[in-house]
Formats: structure tokens, sequence, C-alpha cells
């Protein structure tokens, strides 16, 4: 499909090349996960991706997730919505770079070839453009290395909100633990204090 199929997706023309941010993870480095119950990176989440995600030298990351058994769709395939997981948390990761906190509004994905479970994808996702709060991102994952056949693209729309944006919807009890948890707390004070 053409980008002029694809309005909401496409930066306008007052958009603006993306901006590192000076604290931003140094390129190669590890990031940590956002949440630590997250169903993409969480470490805490026993089914989840356990996405590992890296910086980039610009404002880009790099990800890798093995498919397992329990992501099935297909029998011995990844399931559809589990890959755009993936995707999503790697586009999401993105905000690290720019030092900002946005939420998904609109992510497009092609999938381009089957996925196997045990196969190993190779995720890169890069902001595009910044036109206000609207940041546009794309990406890519490949299959079993990071010069791998092409499995995915994808197109999102991530929308800059306050961090009062989880604090107000986030179930009550979830976010009173994710508070009490002084290492997220430390994290979430970093975007506070460097907007
Ligand atoms: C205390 C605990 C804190 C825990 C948090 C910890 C850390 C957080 C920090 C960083 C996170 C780091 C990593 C995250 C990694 C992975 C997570 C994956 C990401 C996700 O998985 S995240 C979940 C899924 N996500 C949602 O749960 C969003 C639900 N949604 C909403 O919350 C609202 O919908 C919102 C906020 C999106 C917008 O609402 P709003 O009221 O603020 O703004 P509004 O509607 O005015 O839109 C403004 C302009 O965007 C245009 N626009 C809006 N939506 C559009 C769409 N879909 N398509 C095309 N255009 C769209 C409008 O057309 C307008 O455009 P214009 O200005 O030109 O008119």
């Amino acid at each position: 499909m053409t980008d002029a199929a694809r309005p909401s997706l496409t930066p306008p023309p007052d958009a603006v090349a993306p901006v590192r941010h000076p604290d931003a993870p140094a390129p190669g480095q590890l990031i940590e996960p956002h949440y630590e119950f997250c169903f993409g990176c969480g470490p805490a989440q026993p089914s989840g991706l356990h996405l590992a995600a890296r910086a980039g030298e610009g404002v880009e990351i790099f990800a890798e997730f093995t498919v397992a058994p329990t992501h099935q769709g297909g029998p011995g395939l990844a399931h559809g919505g589990v890959l755009v997981t993936a995707m999503d948390d790697a586009l999401g990761t993105l905000n690290w770079l720019l030092h900002s906190t946005s939420v998904t509004a609109r992510l497009e994905t092609d999938f381009r070839r089957p996925v196997p479970v045990d196969s190993t994808l190779y995720l890169h996702t890069w902001v595009e453009a910044v036109a206000g709060r609207k940041i546009f991102c794309r990406g890519e994952a490949r299959l079993d290395a990071p010069d791998g056949p092409l499995a995915l693209t994808a197109q999102a729309l991530f929308i800059q909100v306050p961090l009062e944006h989880f604090v107000n919807h986030g179930r009550p009890e979830d976010i009173k633990a994710a508070m009490d948890n002084p290492d997220l707390h430390k994290r979430v004070r970093a975007f506070e204090v460097n907007p």
C-alpha cells in the first residue's frame, strides 16, 4: 500500500526530524524493561515475549525475541497478534531515546512470511518524524539474523501523554505496586525531570 493510502501514518509537512535525547541510552546499551510485568519485555511475565532491546546510534532500537511454543497461532507458527505485540513493544521502547512517554494510537503491520516456533525475530524500529505530540515510527523484523529474510514491516503513530495517563487509567492495585517499586519510580522520575 502506498503512503498516500495511509494518511494518518504519514508525517505532515510541518513534522520535524526526531532528536535523540542527550540522556538517551548509549548506542549498544541494553534497555531495561519499562515494567517488570509487561507482556512484551517484562522479566516477571512467565508467558511474555521477554523482548531484549538495545539502543541504536540514531533514534532507533534493535530488539530480539525468540518465538516460544506458548506463542503459537497455527501449529508450529507464531500467532500474528504476538508478532504485532513484539513490534509494538520495540516501537514503544523508542520512548527511551526521545525521553518522552507516548502510547500507541495506530499500528499497521504487514506480515510478509510465516514465523516458526523457535525462530528469533530481529526487530529494528526507528522514529521517522515528530509533529507536536505525534510520533511517526516505522519498524521491520527479520528472521533468524539481523539481515535475514523480512518477516514483518510496520508503520505506527504514537501520541505523547503525561505520566498521569498511566496513573489515571491503570488498575489501582497495579499502579500502587508499580509506584512502590523504587526501580520503576526512579525510571519514571527520569522522564519527569527530563521531558
Ligand atoms: C506509575 C506507573 C507508570 C508506568 C509507566 C512506565 C513507563 C512509561 C514510560 C515509557 C514507556 C516505555 C516503553 C513502552 C513500551 C511498550 C509499550 C507498548 C506501547 C503500548 O502498547 S501503549 C497501549 C496501547 N495504546 C493505548 O492504550 C492508547 C489508547 N488511546 C488513548 O489513550 C488516546 O486515544 C490517545 C492518548 C492515543 C489520544 O487521545 P488524546 O485525547 O490525548 O488526544 P486526541 O484524541 O486529541 O489525539 C491527538 C491527535 O492524534 C490523532 N490521533 C489519535 N488517535 C489516532 C489514531 N488512532 N489514528 C490516527 N490519528 C490519531 C488525533 O486525530 C489528533 O490529531 P490532531 O491533533 O491533528 O487533530
